[in-house]
């Protein structure tokens, strides 16, 4: 038991730097987009990514991505 809550741990720091630097990029290629004139936002890239997750995760996935895209773009 000690063992599995070792790597559950792990796993959960390792989430935790995956959701920083997603949003790190996020903003990254936002402001990119901003600086030449383009959109803040793609809706079209955003409905490509909860459908990914909508397929692999069903409804907590689409929830899950909502969160992400969220924590990239800042408030609305
Ligand atoms: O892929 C992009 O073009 C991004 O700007 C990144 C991202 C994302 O966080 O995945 C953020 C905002 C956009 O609306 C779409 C996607």
């Amino acid at each position: 038991m000690a063992e599995i809550r070792v790597r559950i741990d792990e796993i959960d720091q390792t989430l935790i730097e995956l959701w920083q630097e997603r949003a790190a990029l996020s903003r990254e290629v936002g402001a990119t987009r901003m600086a030449s004139g383009g959109t803040r936002l793609v809706l079209s890239r955003e409905q490509e990514i909860l459908e990914r997750f909508r397929v692999a995760l069903g409804a907590d996935g689409t929830q899950l991505a909502l969160l992400l895209l969220r924590a990239g773009r800042g408030p609305l």
